[in-house]
Protein backbone atom coordinates (compact mmCIF):
# COMPACT_ATOMS: atom_id res chain seq x y z
CA UNK A 1 0.00 0.00 0.00
CA UNK A 2 1.59 3.41 -0.55
CA UNK A 3 1.50 6.81 1.04
CA UNK A 4 -0.97 7.82 -1.38
CA UNK A 5 -3.63 5.53 -0.02
CA UNK A 6 -3.21 6.53 3.61
CA UNK A 7 -5.94 8.48 4.88
CA UNK A 8 -5.90 8.74 8.74
CA UNK A 9 -2.02 9.35 10.07
CA UNK A 10 -0.68 10.43 13.63
CA UNK A 11 2.79 10.79 13.92
CA UNK A 12 4.24 11.21 17.43
CA UNK A 13 0.77 13.10 18.72
CA UNK A 14 0.81 14.30 22.13
CA UNK A 15 -1.73 15.90 24.27
CA UNK A 16 -2.24 17.25 27.78
CA UNK A 17 -5.68 16.98 29.24
CA UNK A 18 -5.50 18.30 32.69
CA UNK A 19 -3.71 15.32 34.64
CA UNK A 20 -3.99 13.00 31.85
CA UNK A 21 -1.55 12.61 28.69
CA UNK A 22 -1.54 11.20 25.51
CA UNK A 23 2.01 9.88 25.01
CA UNK A 24 3.64 10.04 21.33
CA UNK A 25 0.77 8.34 19.38
CA UNK A 26 1.52 6.50 16.04
CA UNK A 27 -1.61 5.48 13.93
CA UNK A 28 -2.26 4.89 10.29
CA UNK A 29 -5.65 3.84 8.70
CA UNK A 30 -5.68 2.44 5.34
CA UNK A 31 -9.00 2.16 3.23
CA UNK A 32 -11.09 -1.07 4.34
CA UNK A 33 -9.10 -0.87 7.81
CA UNK A 34 -11.08 -1.76 10.98
CA UNK A 35 -8.95 -0.55 13.33
CA UNK A 36 -10.07 -1.48 17.40
CA UNK A 37 -8.83 0.52 19.86
CA UNK A 38 -8.79 -1.50 23.90
CA UNK A 39 -7.87 -0.67 26.98
CA UNK A 40 -8.41 -0.20 30.19
CA UNK A 41 -11.00 2.65 31.95
CA UNK A 42 -9.19 5.61 31.50
CA UNK A 43 -6.41 4.61 29.06
CA UNK A 44 -7.25 7.36 26.47
CA UNK A 45 -9.17 5.61 23.92
CA UNK A 46 -12.02 8.40 24.02
CA UNK A 47 -9.57 11.46 23.97
CA UNK A 48 -7.52 9.51 21.15
CA UNK A 49 -10.99 9.45 19.16
CA UNK A 50 -12.00 13.15 19.88
CA UNK A 51 -8.11 13.98 18.47
CA UNK A 52 -9.06 12.07 15.04
CA UNK A 53 -12.83 13.79 14.73
CA UNK A 54 -10.82 17.29 15.18
CA UNK A 55 -12.80 17.83 18.08
CA UNK A 56 -9.72 17.78 20.25
CA UNK A 57 -6.18 19.79 18.81
CA UNK A 58 -3.06 18.66 19.68
CA UNK A 59 -0.14 19.75 21.45
CA UNK A 60 2.83 18.46 19.49
CA UNK A 61 3.17 15.62 16.27
CA UNK A 62 1.79 15.38 13.21
CA UNK A 63 -1.84 14.92 11.80
CA UNK A 64 -3.58 13.87 9.06
CA UNK A 65 -7.26 13.47 8.49
CA UNK A 66 -9.84 13.62 5.72
CA UNK A 67 -11.79 17.05 6.52
CA UNK A 68 -14.86 16.95 8.97
CA UNK A 69 -17.88 16.51 6.38
CA UNK A 70 -16.06 13.10 4.90
CA UNK A 71 -16.52 11.49 8.65
CA UNK A 72 -19.22 9.59 10.18
CA UNK A 73 -19.27 10.31 14.13
CA UNK A 74 -21.31 7.65 16.88
CA UNK A 75 -19.91 9.18 20.15
CA UNK A 76 -22.40 8.37 23.45
CA UNK A 77 -23.33 12.17 23.24
CA UNK A 78 -24.25 13.14 19.54
CA UNK A 79 -27.88 12.31 20.36
CA UNK A 80 -30.22 14.34 17.75
CA UNK A 81 -32.98 15.98 19.26
CA UNK A 82 -34.36 14.17 21.71
CA UNK A 83 -38.38 15.32 21.07
CA UNK A 84 -38.52 14.06 17.73
CA UNK A 85 -39.47 11.26 15.58
CA UNK A 86 -37.73 9.96 12.78
CA UNK A 87 -40.19 11.29 10.29
CA UNK A 88 -39.29 14.63 11.80
CA UNK A 89 -35.85 14.65 11.76
CA UNK A 90 -35.99 13.37 7.72
CA UNK A 91 -36.90 17.01 7.11
CA UNK A 92 -34.38 18.79 8.29
CA UNK A 93 -30.82 16.30 8.51
CA UNK A 94 -30.27 16.65 4.93
CA UNK A 95 -29.27 20.12 5.57
CA UNK A 96 -26.88 19.17 8.54
CA UNK A 97 -24.61 16.95 5.76
CA UNK A 98 -22.71 18.28 3.09
CA UNK A 99 -23.59 14.96 1.42
CA UNK A 100 -26.79 13.63 2.70
CA UNK A 101 -28.55 10.41 1.03
CA UNK A 102 -31.99 10.10 2.04
CA UNK A 103 -32.38 7.04 0.36
CA UNK A 104 -28.96 5.12 2.22
CA UNK A 105 -30.97 6.77 5.61
CA UNK A 106 -34.34 5.24 4.90
CA UNK A 107 -32.83 1.92 3.79
CA UNK A 108 -31.17 1.78 7.22
CA UNK A 109 -33.88 2.26 9.13
CA UNK A 110 -35.47 -0.12 7.73
CA UNK A 111 -33.09 -2.81 7.30
CA UNK A 112 -32.16 -1.80 11.46
CA UNK A 113 -35.84 -1.88 12.30
CA UNK A 114 -35.85 1.32 14.09
CA UNK A 115 -39.38 2.82 15.04
CA UNK A 116 -40.10 5.95 12.94
CA UNK A 117 -43.39 7.57 14.30
CA UNK A 118 -41.46 7.38 17.93
CA UNK A 119 -39.83 9.62 19.81
CA UNK A 120 -36.11 9.96 20.18
CA UNK A 121 -36.42 10.18 23.89
CA UNK A 122 -38.42 6.63 24.02
CA UNK A 123 -36.19 4.67 22.11
CA UNK A 124 -34.14 2.16 23.91
CA UNK A 125 -30.00 2.64 24.47
CA UNK A 126 -30.20 0.20 21.32
CA UNK A 127 -32.41 1.70 18.91
CA UNK A 128 -30.49 5.11 19.74
CA UNK A 129 -27.10 3.64 19.16
CA UNK A 130 -29.03 1.80 15.63
CA UNK A 131 -29.88 5.43 14.76
CA UNK A 132 -26.73 6.76 15.39
CA UNK A 133 -25.11 4.43 13.16
CA UNK A 134 -27.95 4.95 10.81
CA UNK A 135 -27.09 8.58 10.49
CA UNK A 136 -23.37 7.71 10.57
CA UNK A 137 -23.56 5.84 7.56
CA UNK A 138 -26.10 7.68 5.42
CA UNK A 139 -23.60 10.68 4.17
CA UNK A 140 -20.81 8.93 1.98
CA UNK A 141 -18.01 9.35 4.79
CA UNK A 142 -15.01 8.03 4.32
CA UNK A 143 -13.98 7.59 7.98
CA UNK A 144 -16.13 6.08 10.67
CA UNK A 145 -15.03 6.89 14.80
CA UNK A 146 -16.99 5.04 16.86
CA UNK A 147 -16.85 5.11 20.59
CA UNK A 148 -18.07 2.16 22.58
CA UNK A 149 -21.16 1.44 19.74
CA UNK A 150 -21.91 -1.98 21.59
CA UNK A 151 -22.17 -1.85 25.15
CA UNK A 152 -24.96 -2.19 26.92
CA UNK A 153 -26.31 -3.98 23.63
CA UNK A 154 -28.30 -7.36 23.51
CA UNK A 155 -25.65 -10.18 21.66
CA UNK A 156 -28.62 -10.11 18.31
CA UNK A 157 -28.26 -6.17 17.96
CA UNK A 158 -24.32 -6.11 18.72
CA UNK A 159 -23.71 -8.75 16.15
CA UNK A 160 -26.55 -7.06 13.78
CA UNK A 161 -24.42 -3.33 14.22
CA UNK A 162 -21.26 -5.08 13.93
CA UNK A 163 -22.28 -6.30 10.60
CA UNK A 164 -23.46 -3.11 8.89
CA UNK A 165 -20.03 -1.66 9.94
CA UNK A 166 -18.19 -4.30 8.19
CA UNK A 167 -20.39 -4.32 5.45
CA UNK A 168 -20.23 -0.53 4.97
CA UNK A 169 -16.51 -0.22 4.99
CA UNK A 170 -16.40 -3.33 2.43
CA UNK A 171 -18.59 -1.67 0.38
CA UNK A 172 -16.92 1.74 0.45
CA UNK A 173 -13.35 1.01 1.20
CA UNK A 174 -13.97 3.60 4.25
CA UNK A 175 -12.01 3.48 7.50
CA UNK A 176 -13.17 2.47 10.56
CA UNK A 177 -12.20 3.58 14.17
CA UNK A 178 -13.95 2.10 17.17
CA UNK A 179 -13.42 1.56 20.67
CA UNK A 180 -14.78 -1.15 22.82
CA UNK A 181 -14.30 -3.16 25.71
CA UNK A 182 -15.65 -6.61 24.17
CA UNK A 183 -12.59 -8.91 22.94
CA UNK A 184 -15.66 -10.30 20.86
CA UNK A 185 -15.83 -7.13 18.55
CA UNK A 186 -12.08 -7.19 17.60
CA UNK A 187 -12.44 -10.42 16.46
CA UNK A 188 -15.60 -10.51 14.88
CA UNK A 189 -14.61 -7.35 12.18
CA UNK A 190 -11.71 -5.70 13.20
CA UNK A 191 -8.15 -6.38 11.33
CA UNK A 192 -5.79 -4.50 13.54
CA UNK A 193 -6.31 -3.72 17.07
CA UNK A 194 -4.42 -1.08 19.11
CA UNK A 195 -3.80 -1.38 22.76
CA UNK A 196 -4.04 1.52 25.15
CA UNK A 197 -2.45 2.28 28.47
CA UNK A 198 -2.33 5.00 30.51
CA UNK A 199 -1.87 7.53 27.43
CA UNK A 200 0.07 5.06 25.47
CA UNK A 201 -0.40 3.03 22.32
CA UNK A 202 1.58 -0.68 23.58
CA UNK A 203 0.64 -3.11 21.37
CA UNK A 204 -0.56 -1.96 17.86
CA UNK A 205 -1.15 -5.20 15.51
CA UNK A 206 -3.09 -7.09 13.09
CA UNK A 207 -5.97 -9.51 14.08
CA UNK A 208 -4.89 -12.02 12.00
CA UNK A 209 -2.33 -13.18 14.74
CA UNK A 210 -5.20 -14.34 16.84
CA UNK A 211 -7.35 -17.05 16.57
CA UNK A 212 -9.87 -15.92 18.60
CA UNK A 213 -11.16 -13.74 21.98
CA UNK A 214 -9.27 -16.04 24.10
CA UNK A 215 -5.60 -15.88 22.66
CA UNK A 216 -5.99 -12.26 22.08
CA UNK A 217 -6.55 -12.39 26.19
CA UNK A 218 -3.45 -14.34 26.54
CA UNK A 219 -1.28 -11.98 24.68
CA UNK A 220 -3.21 -8.82 26.96
CA UNK A 221 -2.45 -10.57 29.86
CA UNK A 222 1.11 -11.20 28.60
CA UNK A 223 1.74 -7.36 28.29
CA UNK A 224 -0.34 -6.18 31.52
CA UNK A 225 1.91 -8.43 33.39
CA UNK A 226 5.29 -7.38 31.49
CA UNK A 227 4.67 -3.37 32.33
N1 LIG B 1 -11.83 17.41 29.37
C1 LIG B 1 -10.98 16.76 30.16
N2 LIG B 1 -10.20 17.42 31.04
C2 LIG B 1 -9.33 16.77 31.84
N3 LIG B 1 -9.16 15.43 31.83
C3 LIG B 1 -9.92 14.73 30.97
C4 LIG B 1 -10.86 15.34 30.10
N4 LIG B 1 -11.46 14.38 29.35
C5 LIG B 1 -10.91 13.22 29.76
N5 LIG B 1 -9.99 13.43 30.73
C6 LIG B 1 -9.19 12.40 31.40
O1 LIG B 1 -8.43 11.74 30.43
C7 LIG B 1 -8.28 10.37 30.81
C8 LIG B 1 -8.63 9.48 29.64
O2 LIG B 1 -10.04 9.55 29.42
P1 LIG B 1 -10.72 8.81 28.21
O3 LIG B 1 -12.18 9.13 28.26
O4 LIG B 1 -9.99 9.12 26.96
O5 LIG B 1 -10.46 7.28 28.59
P2 LIG B 1 -11.08 5.95 27.95
O6 LIG B 1 -9.93 5.05 27.66
O7 LIG B 1 -11.99 6.29 26.83
O8 LIG B 1 -11.89 5.38 29.19
P3 LIG B 1 -13.26 4.52 29.28
O9 LIG B 1 -12.91 3.13 28.88
O10 LIG B 1 -13.60 4.62 30.73
O11 LIG B 1 -14.28 5.17 28.39
C9 LIG B 1 -9.11 10.15 32.05
O12 LIG B 1 -8.25 10.18 33.18
C10 LIG B 1 -10.04 11.33 32.07
O13 LIG B 1 -10.38 11.70 33.38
Amino acid sequence: MNDKNIIVQLDSVSKQMGEFCLHHINLIANPNDIIAIIGENGAGKTTLLKILSHLYSIDSGKISLPPIHEMGFVFDSNHLHEALSIKEIERFIPYLFQKWDDATFSDYIDKLEIPREKAIKDFSKGMKTKLGIAVALSHHAKVLLLDEITSGLDPLIRDEVLTVIKDYVNQYSAIAIMTTHLLDDVIKIANKVIVMNKGTIILNQHVSEYRNTDSLEMKLKEIIAGK
